[in-house]
């Protein structure tokens, strides 16, 4: 059976969207993955459905799947293009988006730029010193890394220089270090300014993105309680930047960025291996 889907991205981290809001497909892990694969499926960073949402306040239930076909709580450049999709479909300019972190709130700032309210960041691992996770990998830190969850895991490492180091380098034997049982995305960062950063991300589950939304909260959140920037920080990446905000009165990450569609087109996935 032929299905519909929408090729996205945000900053060039790139989704494969499909609506299962009246019909649901048989995408196992697997078939996820195979759907994922940049030479023999459709290709892509994430893969991402939208099913009927339940929680109040939600207009969509959005899940979230890696191109190792792994499910994550949270993926905000996916969130952002969510979001402008529902509001193109429903002509309204705020948006509720249940994930399995929560449901979030999207605000439409003008079409293809969106505002994400990411919630709070999950602080349980506040003092996790990272610092020995890194003694054997000998990596040209600067001070304290950090780990704090945005429904996904993430741990951000501080660079004493913007190319200091590749994320291809270290970030797969950190992503299954023993300390994150469920493995964690490792954001690689280096402060140019109070207010701006670079960062680069290797992504549990896909490898090094080209951006990452929920990545570049986590390194803002991380940064600022390490006393390195000011709540509202220009996040630089590969693909781009977003304008990230820890608000102090709530305690929620705004991230504003771009979301774009690329293309749709159909997939029957019945041709997968599932
Ligand atoms: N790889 C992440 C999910 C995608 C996050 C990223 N694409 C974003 O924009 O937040 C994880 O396994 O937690």
């Amino acid at each position: 059976m032929m299905t519909g889907f929408f090729k996205m991205h945000g900053l060039g981290n790139d989704f494969v969207v499909v609506d299962e809001r009246t019909h649901r497909h048989d995408l196992t892990p697997a078939r996820i993955a195979a759907l994922c694969d940049r030479h023999t499926g459709i290709g892509c960073d994430q893969f991402v459905t939208l099913r009927p949402a339940c929680a109040q306040g939600a207009d969509v239930f959005v899940r979230f799947f890696n191109a190792d076909g792994t499910e994550s709580g949270a993926c905000g450049n996916a969130s952002r293009c969510v979001a402008d999709l529902l509001a193109r479909e429903t002509g309204r300019d705020s948006i509720g988006l249940q994930t399995r972190a929560g449901v979030l709130h999207a605000t439409i700032v003008r079409p293809g730029m969106v505002t994400v309210d990411m919630g709070l960041p999950r602080q349980g691992w506040a003092e996790v010193p990272l610092a020995h996770a890194c003694d054997t990998l000998h990596l040209p830190i600067t001070g304290d890394p950090a780990a704090v969850s945005m429904g996904n895991p993430h741990a951000t490492f501080f660079l004493t220089a913007p190319d200091a180091m590749a994320p291809e380098v270290a970030g797969p034997e950190l992503e299954h270090h023993p300390l994150f049982p469920e493995r964690a995305n490792i954001g690689f960062a280096h402060i140019a300014a109070r207010d701006a950063m670079r960062l680069r991300v290797w992504e549990r589950g896909s490898g090094l993105t080209r951006a990452c939304g929920s990545g570049a909260c986590a390194a803002v959140v991380n940064a600022v309680r390490r006393g390195l920037v000011e709540r509202t920080c220009t996040v630089v990446m590969d693909g781009g930047e977003l304008v990230i905000t820890w608000r102090e009165d709530d305690g929620h990450v705004l991230m504003t960025g771009p979301a774009v569609t690329s293309f749709t087109g159909t997939f029957s996935p019945e041709d997968y291996p599932r």
